[in-house]
């Protein structure tokens, strides 16, 4: 049946409408991202690098870092690319063989030329820093810690990047510097908190603190709710615009490599070949020379002489004799502050959450106790760690063939150690402890002190607040589609407008 006259105008000027609507809409928008993609072009990317090593008492470990030069005052957009571990102990370990100090680091260096693009190893600076090991060797022997030091520079010399200088950082710098990271890490620095000026009471997100704990020293740091008493523990910062005191302090001697050494020097009797040692599994057993034993600074207060070179270590795993003799290294007798963790250090109130990184980490994964998304009480944690030293050794090996031995059999100890530190030693109780994290990586990067100090030596981390940037390009398009979207809406509404009074007038609608 044939349609009348009026519905098919009244159809065609529809069709027409909107023919020429889509293709006004397609060609504005073509146009506006046109031009906002041309005349807005991002600029080149230049990536920025830098490296650090991490000249621990156990091993040495080499950070690659990078970073867009455009937006190096801000927060959060240093990486860490590539992590290297060096083979073999740490530097201050060569101080027979100064030498070979430097040499052990060729591996990791020669990764280095391969990771930093050619064009940019001149300028990437090469930073060395060495912790609580060397501290240790520098204080026995401080010639054959600048042996050590002069053979590794000699070493990172030849390289074709920008090298800075290789240094002992203090306990104090170490603590700060794993605060820096990880609060980096977590975008804790910069907050637009200008909002909250307007609800008194309300704080904007807090720090986290920082608990590190290597094989010599262990640090903790954090922003205390209450005034620092020692000056040697208080740290005064300012960053993007905000102050932080900052506590923290450095247990030399309290790493877990050398708790052992004080345990096992405590323990050690002068004529016995045999020590029976509750913080190994039953069935381990492990030769220990003693006869460097006591020339150790942190073995200093056990001093007595051996008649023996050689001890046979036997497990026993026996976790409540093992927390006792753990227990015996804390010293918390005296105290001339208002409050002391432990050996008479000034500690004030803990407060707000913490991130426990280095063999915290290490230890607390191993034994299924990191996990955020299922985190364990203060309680399950001790049963934890009972349960682990009261297992045959035998059965433990099976279980975990693949597991380093020297890491494996020091598991019981570990864990007993790590838990005594945390709630004698520093003091916290089965609330406070829910504000642990144990953290390996953030966002992709370590948890450790070397990025914190990169950032800081770079001068990549500003006392006040950038001036805020104009618009990025990304945001500069999204912004030009918007409007041009919003635009042809208002368009296409007062055009429609129109052509309906138009169509009524010529009787088409
Ligand atoms: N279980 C386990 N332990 C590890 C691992 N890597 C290192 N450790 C041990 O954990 C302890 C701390 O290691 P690091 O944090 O590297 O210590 P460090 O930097 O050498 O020592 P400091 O100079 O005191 O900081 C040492 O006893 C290491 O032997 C690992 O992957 N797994
Ligand atoms: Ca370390």
């Amino acid at each position: 049946m044939e349609q009348p006259r009026g519905t098919k105008q009244k159809k065609s000027c529809q069709k027409n409408v909107f023919i020429i609507l889509g293709f006004l809409f397609i060609l504005a928008i073509i146009t506006i991202i046109t031009v906002a993609i041309i005349q807005n072009k991002p600029l080149e990317k230049n990536v920025k690098y830098g490296i650090v090593l991490d000249a621990g008492s156990s091993h040495t470990n080499l950070y690659i870092y990078e970073w867009p030069a455009e937006k190096e005052n801000d927060t959060g957009v240093v990486k860490q690319v590539d992590m290297c571990k060096v083979d073999g102990p740490g530097i201050s370990s060569y101080y027979k063989e100064p030498e070979k100090a430097g040499l052990s680091l060729k591996k990791c260096m020669d990764e280095a030329k391969g990771v930093v693009p050619e064009n940019r190893q001149r300028e990437t600076p090469l930073y060395l820093g060495a912790t609580a090991g060397m501290r240790l060797l520098s204080m026995v022997n401080p010639g054959l810690s600048d042996q050590v030091l002069s053979s590794v520079e000699n070493n990172l010399e030849l390289y074709p990047f920008d090298y800075q200088g290789a240094r002992i950082i203090t306990g104090q710098e170490e603590g700060a510097y794993g605060w820096i990271t990880i609060n980096y890490l977590l975008g804790k620095f910069v907050q637009d908190e200008s909002w909250l000026s307007f609800f008194p009471g309300l704080k904007g997100s807090e720090t986290f603190g920082a608990l590190d704990l290597g094989g010599a020293s262990t640090q903790i740091t954090f922003v205390p709710e209450n005034d620092i008493e020692s000056p040697d523990n208080s740290l005064h910062f300012r960053l993007y615009g905000r102050s932080y005191n900052v506590y923290t302090h450095s247990f030399l001697c309290y790493g877990k490599d050398q708790a052992l050494q004080q345990l096992f020097a405590s323990n050690i009797k002068p004529t016995d070949t045999i020590l029976q040692d509750p913080c190994f599994n039953v069935g381990y057993t492990r030769n220990v020379n003693v006869t460097g034993l006591y020339k150790n600074h942190c073995t200093a207060a056990y001093r007595k002489s051996l008649n023996v070179t050689n001890v046979q270590v036997i497990g026993t795993g026996n976790h409540d004799q093992c927390l006792q003799n753990v227990l015996e290294i804390f010293n918390r007798s005296q105290c001339t502050y208002s409050r002391c963790s432990f050996n008479g250090v000034f500690q004030p109130h803990l407060q707000g959450d913490f991130g426990a990184f280095s063999a915290f980490f290490f230890v607390m994964d191993f034994l299924k106790l990191a996990d955020i998304k299922n985190p364990k009480s203060l309680e399950d944690a001790k049963e934890t760690v009972r349960k682990f030293c009261s297992r045959p050794w035998q059965e433990v090996k099976v279980e975990f063939p693949k597991t380093k031995e020297k890491y494996l059999s020091e598991y019981c100890f570990s864990g007993t150690y790590i838990l005594s530190l945390l709630e004698v030693g520093y003091g916290f109780n089965s609330t406070s402890w829910d504000s642990i994290r144990f953290v390996g990586k953030i966002s992709g990067s370590d948890a450790g002190w070397t990025l914190g100090y990169m950032l800081n030596l770079t001068n990549m981390i500003p006392a006040e607040l950038p001036p805020s940037r104009p618009l990025s390009h990304e945001g500069y398009v999204a912004l030009m589609v918007v409007s041009s979207l919003v635009l042809v809406a208002v368009l296409l509404i007062i055009w429609l407008s129109c052509c309906k009074e138009k169509c009524l007038e010529k009787g088409i609608i």
